[in-house]
C-alpha cells in the first residue's frame, strides 16, 4: 500500500474451522501494529478495532459441528490509512447473520455464546433478568450441548462486557444489550393452547404467562400488546385494518420470527454502535480491506442460511479463479510467454447453475 500508493483488500477463504478468523485476527494485529499510534494517546482505532472481536464473537458465533467458535456472520473490516500510513479509522461492515439459530438448533451445537454468558453470569445479573441454567430454556435446550471445551461462560462474559466497555459501548447500553438478549430466551418459553375463539391461542398456563411477563418487561413494552402480537395478525387492506386470530401452531411460528428479528436487530445495532465509538475517517488516502466470511459447510441437514454461505463461498472462489489463474494466465498468452498451463478447478458451472438466468426463464 505504501509502495504503491494502492488500496489493498484480503480475502481470506477456507471451509468452515479451518482458521480464518484467527488469522483475521492476527492480520488485524499485526496492521494495528505496523499502523498503530503510540499507546499515550489513548484509545486508538486500531485498539478499538481488535477489541471489537470478541464483542462482535459473543453475539455473532456459536459452537457448530466444524468449529467450537464458528461466525455465523460474514464480516469485511476496513482499516482506514492517512498518506503516512497511519491508521485513521475503520469500519466495520457485517452480512447475514444465521438467524434461524436463534430458535433452532440441532445437537450437538449451541446457540450464539452470548445466551450461556448470560446465564453464567454473576447472580445479581442473573437474578435481575431471571434466568439460570440454560437447560430450561427452549431455544437452548433443544440440543444437549450446553458447555464448550475450554471456553468458560462467565469468564466469557466478564471479558465481553470489559470489551463493550474498550468499544465505547456504555453500562446503561450494555445493560440494554443484556435485556434484549434475555428477553428473547424467555420468550422462547412462552407456549401456547387453544383460546376461547375458534382457531384462535393464548398462553399455555402460568409458567408461559410468567415467561410473557418477563419478556414484556425487559423489552420495556405493555405485556398485553406483546401477547396480542404473538396470538394476533394484523392485515392492512385498503381501507381498514383486520385483525385475525392465530391458532397455537400459528402463534408459536409468530414467536420465533419475532425473536429471529429482534437478534438480528440487536447485532446490527451492536455493529454500528462499534462504529460510530470507531470513528470513520472520511479524508483517508489509503484502505486496507480484509474479509473474513463464514466458511463453506455441509452438515446433516442443510438449510436455505447453508444455501447463501456456500453460493458467496463459490463466488469468492471464482474471483479468486479469476485473477489469479484466467487473467494472469491469459495476459502470458497474450505477451507470449513461455511457461506450462496450470491446472485449476473452475466453478463456474456451479455458480451458472444458481444465477444464470436462463435456467430459470426456461423452467
Ligand atoms: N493459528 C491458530 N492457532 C491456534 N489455533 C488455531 C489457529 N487457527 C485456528 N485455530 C483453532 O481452530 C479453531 C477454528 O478456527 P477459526 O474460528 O479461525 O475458523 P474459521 O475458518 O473462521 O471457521 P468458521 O468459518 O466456522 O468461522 C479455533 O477456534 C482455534 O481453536
Amino acid at each position: 500500500m505504501i509502495r504503491e500508493g494502492i488500496s489493498q483488500a484480503i480475502l481470506v477463504s477456507g471451509e468452515s474451522g479451518a482458521g480464518k478468523t484467527e488469522s483475521t485476527k492476527m492480520l488485524m494485529s499485526y496492521l494495528a501494529f505496523m499502523g498503530g499510534r503510540a499507546a499515550s494517546e489513548g484509545r486508538t482505532v486500531e485498539q478499538q478495532v481488535l477489541e471489537s472481536n470478541p464483542v462482535l464473537e459473543a453475539f455473532g458465533n456459536a459452537k457448530t459441528v466444524r468449529n467450537n467458535n464458528s461466525s455465523r456472520f460474514g464480516k469485511f473490516v476496513e482499516l482506514q490509512f492517512d498518506e503516512s500510513g497511519r491508521i485513521s479509522g475503520a469500519a466495520i461492515r457485517t452480512y447475514l447473520l444465521e438467524r434461524s439459530r436463534v430458535c433452532q438448533l440441532s445437537d450437538p451445537e449451541r446457540n450464539y455464546h452470548c445466551f450461556y454468558m448470560l446465564c453464567a453470569a454473576p447472580s445479581e445479573d442473573v437474578e435481575k433478568y431471571k434466568l439460570g441454567d440454560p437447560r430450561n430454556f427452549h431455544y437452548l435446550n433443544q440440543s444437549n450441548c450446553f458447555e464448550v471445551d475450554g471456553l468458560d461462560d462467565s469468564k466469557e462474559y466478564l471479558a465481553t462486557r470489559k470489551a463493550m466497555d474498550v468499544v465505547g459501548i456504555s453500562s446503561n447500553e450494555q445493560d440494554a444489550i443484556f435485556r434484549v438478549v434475555a428477553a428473547i430466551l424467555h420468550l422462547g418459553n412462552i407456549e401456547f393452547a387453544k383460546g376461547e375463539e375458534a382457531d384462535s391461542s393464548e398462553p399455555k398456563n402460568d409458567e408461559s404467562r410468567f415467561h410473557l411477563k418477563m419478556a414484556a418487561a425487559l423489552f420495556m413494552c405493555d405485556d398485553k400488546a406483546l401477547e396480542d402480537s404473538l396470538c394476533k395478525r394484523v392485515i392492512m387492506t385498503r381501507d381498514e385494518a383486520i385483525t385475525k386470530w392465530l391458532n397455537p401452531e400459528a402463534a408459536a411460528v409468530n414467536r420465533d420470527a419475532l425473536a429471529k428479528i429482534v437478534y438480528s436487530r440487536l447485532f446490527d445495532w451492536i455493529v454500528e454502535r462499534i462504529n460510530s465509538s470507531i470513528g470513520q475517517d472520511p479524508h483517508s488516502k489509503f484502505i486496507i480491506g480484509v474479509l473474513d466470511i463464514y466458511g463453506f459447510e455441509s452438515f446433516k441437514t442443510n438449510s436455505f442460511e447453508q444455501f447463501c454461505i456456500n453460493l458467496t463461498n463459490e463466488k469468492l472462489q471464482q474471483h479468486f479463479n479469476q485473477h489469479v489463474f484466467k487473467m494472469e494466465q491469459e495476459e502470458y498468452t497474450r505477451e507470449e510467454i513461455d511457461w506450462s498451463y496450470i491446472e485449476f478447478i473452475d466453478n463456474q458451472d456451479v455458480l451458472d447453475l444458481i444465477e444464470k438466468v436462463d435456467y430459470f426463464t426456461l423452467c
